[in-house]
């Protein structure tokens, strides 16, 4: 099996790949998330995990345009505790780091830690891993990497700072991606799906709709608004639900259809348990 991957080894989503596949999975690196659609509907790769949401830094917006653009379906999702730690070349220490490089969304959780320490440069880069890669091969002074802790021993640096994110307690949410029609693992329960749906310009229509949910039982986990790019001003909704019984849920999407002017389900999948770090 065929997995892309924001990133390369020792990133977050190397370690979402594997927990969720096992270790024998062949990985697709990528430096990008645009990447992804591509390689999954050219069938270059199998599946792909892809970053959607994290505790302290919020949702990927742009994530969730990528799966509705490029039709991509949700086939399961991991919630991954993440504890950012800096590294650097072994023997450089805190105050001999002049520029620190990471992933945009690893920077955003990290935020707080730097504010003791206005001097350093913070740099966006394609990925937490490869920044550590970077440092390793190109032997770099006076430069950090925010990455995990698998990184730091892949690559061989040493952590100057470990659980440097904002909240001690942060997780961020990966989805598992297919082709639209394409299957990896079939899902053994489904009692989750992510939806996306567009309201009529009525007043009430959106409350309508949670209504819907509530009357069938179902838990919003989630609801998310997009703008919706060929129509300015206005908005479409994705929202998760968990539900227990499937027919149930079968149900409630007739009744939705009734009261939206589109509605696209990402995905059915099984709803996965939120682990908590010690
Ligand atoms: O290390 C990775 O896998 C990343 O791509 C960085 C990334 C992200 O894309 O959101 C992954 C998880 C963490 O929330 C922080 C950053």
């Amino acid at each position: 099996m065929n997995i892309a991957i924001q990133g390369i080894l020792g990133s977050f989503h190397h370690i979402v790949a594997n927990q969720y596949f096992g270790d024998t999975i062949k990985l697709t690196e990528c430096l990008s998330f645009d990447e992804m659609p591509r390689l999954i509907n050219s069938n270059q790769v199998d599946g792909a995990v892809m970053a959607i949401e994290n505790t302290l830094a919020g949702s990927i917006l742009s994530n969730y345009a990528l799966i509705n653009e490029f039709d991509l379906k949700i086939q399961g999702e991991v919630h991954l505790p993440i504890q950012h730690n800096l590294m650097a070349l072994e023997g450089q220490l805190l105050s001999d780091i002049k520029e620190v490089w990471s992933h945009p969304m690893a920077i955003l959780q990290c935020r707080k830690f730097f504010r003791d320490y206005p001097e350093i440069r913070l740099v966006e880069a394609a990925d937490t891993a490869e920044v550590a890669k970077q440092i390793r091969e190109k032997q770099l002074m006076g430069i950090a990497a925010i990455a995990s802790k698998k990184a730091a021993e892949i690559f061989g640096l040493n952590i100057i700072e470990s659980k440097i994110q904002t909240r001690k307690q942060n997780y961020t949410r990966f989805f598992v991606l297919k082709k639209n029609n394409g299957n990896i693992v079939i899902p053994k329960v489904i009692n989750k799906a992510s939806l996306r749906f567009v309201t009529h310009h009525q007043t009430g229509s959106l409350s309508d709709v949670l209504r819907i949910f509530a009357n069938f039982n179902m838990n919003l986990s989630k609801i998310q608004s997009l703008p919706i790019i060929d129509d300015p001003w206005n908005y479409a909704f994705f929202v998760d639900v968990i539900f227990d019984n499937y027919q149930q849920f079968q149900n409630a999407i007739e009744k939705v259809k009734e009261n939206v002017s589109e509605l696209k389900i990402l995905g059915e999948y099984q709803q996965s348990k939120r682990k908590y770090a010690s």
